[in-house]
């Protein structure tokens, strides 16, 4: 299990902000083997600073990070997978050569980086441009040799600050297979992603960030019954003022009145709306990963 506890660190400051940018403030969370964790929070919330701290780019001011019940060692991080959000590709070596060398960077011999390289090039749509530099290539096709690189060596973690980010939905679908893959074979991956929906499909368990702090982590399932049913109902065609004295709010859009409630008698408020125009809906809804995340965040 890889385990994050605690992690601390405050940015130094300049003439602006002497003090300086508390970046985290005491993150914490655990990613066991086989499942997929999503790192969700609004931009500079601190997901990449605390993925820098986990893969050794930065020291934390405290709080630790520990991988199979031991502090995580800079020998450990050779066999995990890391696609940094500044990505870290050579522009000038093609790309064949380049996943191959990252594969050899970690201790792979010549014939089983070549051999990875193959599959992975396969795999992730890249087979035809293995002779091109990398600078050739689309950002989005520059983004599958990164993923690509991470991958080569067959890690034992995976770490990917934004892997999704400007693909299209053919590389979104083969990277999530890939990613279920490792995770499958019972691999930790934890990926940071502003693409919510994403995230409640693929992911066993999200942390949600904001200002250094975690404000909610689990199950995706859990937090979704968590933060309680909603009940929605709609109704066109309705008088205003139909909704006076029910519980929750009420948002209209061109001739449909929405009203949305967690708590009162159902069956009161069906009799209200039938009474004031054509129902359209009445359903209980569980709500989403997005609307948890801004809740949360806000
Ligand atoms: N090297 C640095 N020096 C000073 N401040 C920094 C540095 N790196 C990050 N920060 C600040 O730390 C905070 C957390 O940034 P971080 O990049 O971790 O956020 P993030 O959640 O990854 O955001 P995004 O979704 O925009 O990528 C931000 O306020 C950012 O400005």
């Amino acid at each position: 299990m890889l385990e994050i506890s605690e992690l601390r660190k405050r940015f130094a400051g300049g003439p602006d902000a002497p003090d300086g940018k508390l970046a985290l403030d005491g993150i914490g969370f655990a990613v066991r083997p086989g499942r997929m964790f999503g790192f969700v929070g609004a931009n500079g919330a601190g997901k990449t600073t605390t993925m820098r701290i986990v893969m050794g780019v930065l020291q934390a001011d405290s709080g630790s990070v520990s991988w199979q019940g031991r502090p995580l060692r800079h020998d450990d991080r050779r066999r995990f997978g890391y696609m940094p959000e500044e990505r870290g590709l050579y522009q000038k070596m093609r790309v064949a050569e380049q996943i191959a060398y990252f594969g050899r960077l970690h201790g792979m011999s010549a014939a089983a980086a070549r051999k990875a390289t193959e599959d992975l090039m396969e795999r992730l749509g890249v087979a035809e441009r293995r002779n091109d530099p990398v600078q050739a290539l689309s950002l989005g096709n520059q983004q599958r040799v990164q993923l690509a690189v991470a991958l080569v060596h067959d890690p034992e973690v995976l770490v990917l600050d934004e892997p999704f980010s400007g693909l299209d939905p053919i590389a979104v679908d083969a990277l999530a297979t890939a990613l279920q893959e490792r995770c499958g074979s019972g691999v930790p991956v934890i990926f940071s992603s502003h693409q919510l929906e994403l995230v409640e499909r693929l992911c066993d368990s999200v942390g949600i960030v904001a200002a250094g702090r975690m404000v909610a982590t689990g199950a995706v399932a859990e937090l979704r019954s968590a933060a309680g049913d909603t009940l929605r109902v709609v109704v066109r065609d309705a008088a205003p003022g139909w909704p006076d004295g029910l519980p929750g709010a009420v948002t209209v859009s061109g001739d449909r009145h929405i009203l949305r409630t967690t708590s009162g008698d159902d069956q009161e408020i069906l009799r209200r709306a039938l009474k004031a125009g054509r129902v359209e809906h009445f359903g209980v809804e569980r709500p989403t990963l997005t609307e948890i995340f801004k809740e949360a965040v806000t």
